[in-house]
């Protein structure tokens, strides 16, 4: 069962559309990233998720409960940090896990296993106030964690930690994500962070979300084809831009509006055998470039 699916989402501030037909879905033990340019409906989308704020139409499940009818049961089914994890900076780490732990009737033993996991022993009695912000990212992460919500939102987790710390966080929550029965949902400005952890990322445009599989298809699709010999003429031919590389005897191939079966024939056909082919995956970065038409 998909730990999320929101379906047709629709939301307006005051008479302004802000999200329109926002549909994606989270799977268990999946990390799904979520991309999009400042202002395009990341943070409100995860606020109609975690019932921070009411949305006009569509559906939210969270682990099959559905948010309106069933609120309660949904709700308790995630856990987010949306714009910055709240800790209260006069209590220690310990005291903010064990105030969260007590409010929600969390066992001594998970709030252990949560410190544990989130490898915060070493400071657990200093105060919050005076921890590093990948510290504080640490405590929250126990915090969400510690009443095994399927669904863990986190809104711009990066933000504000420094290269070790980003990779801290990062390899943390692939570990969470093997090891615990949950899915997370993670918005990020920077790419390389995103391709890092995450299993699919999505795409939002003003407020819609950018169908990546039907984007993909639409655009050009690059090949490493490894072949016997030169067919320089023959991709001229089907009027393909491509370039061979002396090194590896190689050519990499773009593909836009053929198949890959009319490539193919056309090699037969002039007797060039094909000794290899893969398809070139698309970095996030080149997929945001061409989908926001902007530096990322
Ligand atoms: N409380 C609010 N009242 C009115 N408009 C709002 C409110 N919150 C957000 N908006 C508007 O909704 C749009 C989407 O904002 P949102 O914060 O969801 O974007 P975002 O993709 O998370 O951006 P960022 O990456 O900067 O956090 C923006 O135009 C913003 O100005």
């Amino acid at each position: 069962m998909n730990v999320l699916e929101v379906k047709g989402l629709h939301k307006k501030y005051g008479s302004r559309d802000i999200l329109h037909d926002v549909n994606f879905h989270v799977g268990l033990h999946e990390i799904v990233g979520f991309v999009g340019p400042n202002g395009t409906g990341k943070s409100t989308t995860m606020k109609c998720i975690a019932g921070l704020t009411e949305f006009h139409q569509g559906q939210i499940l969270i682990h099959g409960h559905d948010i309106q009818k069933d609120r309660i049961a949904a709700l308790s089914e995630q856990s987010s940090f949306i714009e910055g994890p709240a800790l209260y900076p006069e209590l220690s780490g310990k005291d903010n896990i064990k105030l969260f732990a007590s409010l929600r009737g969390v066992s001594k033993e998970r709030v252990q296993e949560m410190i544990d996991m989130t490898k915060l022993e070493k400071h657990i009695n200093r105060k919050v106030g005076q921890y590093s912000m990948g510290m504080k990212q640490r405590v929250a992460l126990a915090i969400a964690l510690m009443s095994k919500p399927k669904l863990i939102m986190l809104d711009e987790p990066t933000n504000g930690l420094d290269p070790s710390g980003i990779l801290d966080l990062l390899s943390m929550v692939k570990e969470i994500t093997q090891t615990e029965e949950v899915g997370f949902l993670f918005s990020c400005h920077t790419l390389s962070d995103v391709e890092k952890i995450a299993d699919r990322v999505i795409f939002i445009k003003d407020g819609s979300m950018v169908d990546a599989s039907t984007y993909e298809q639409s655009q050009k699709i690059s090949y490493h084809v490894k072949v016997s010999k030169k067919a320089h003429e023959v991709f001229t031919q089907l009027g393909l831009i491509y370039q061979y590389h002396d090194l590896f005897q190689a050519y990499t191939v773009e593909i836009k509006d053929i198949t890959l079966d009319t490539l193919l024939s056309a090699l037969q056909d002039a007797q060039i055998e094909i000794l290899e082919i893969t398809k070139i995956e698309q970095s996030v970065e080149t997929m945001y470039k061409d989908i926001y038409h902007e530096e990322s």
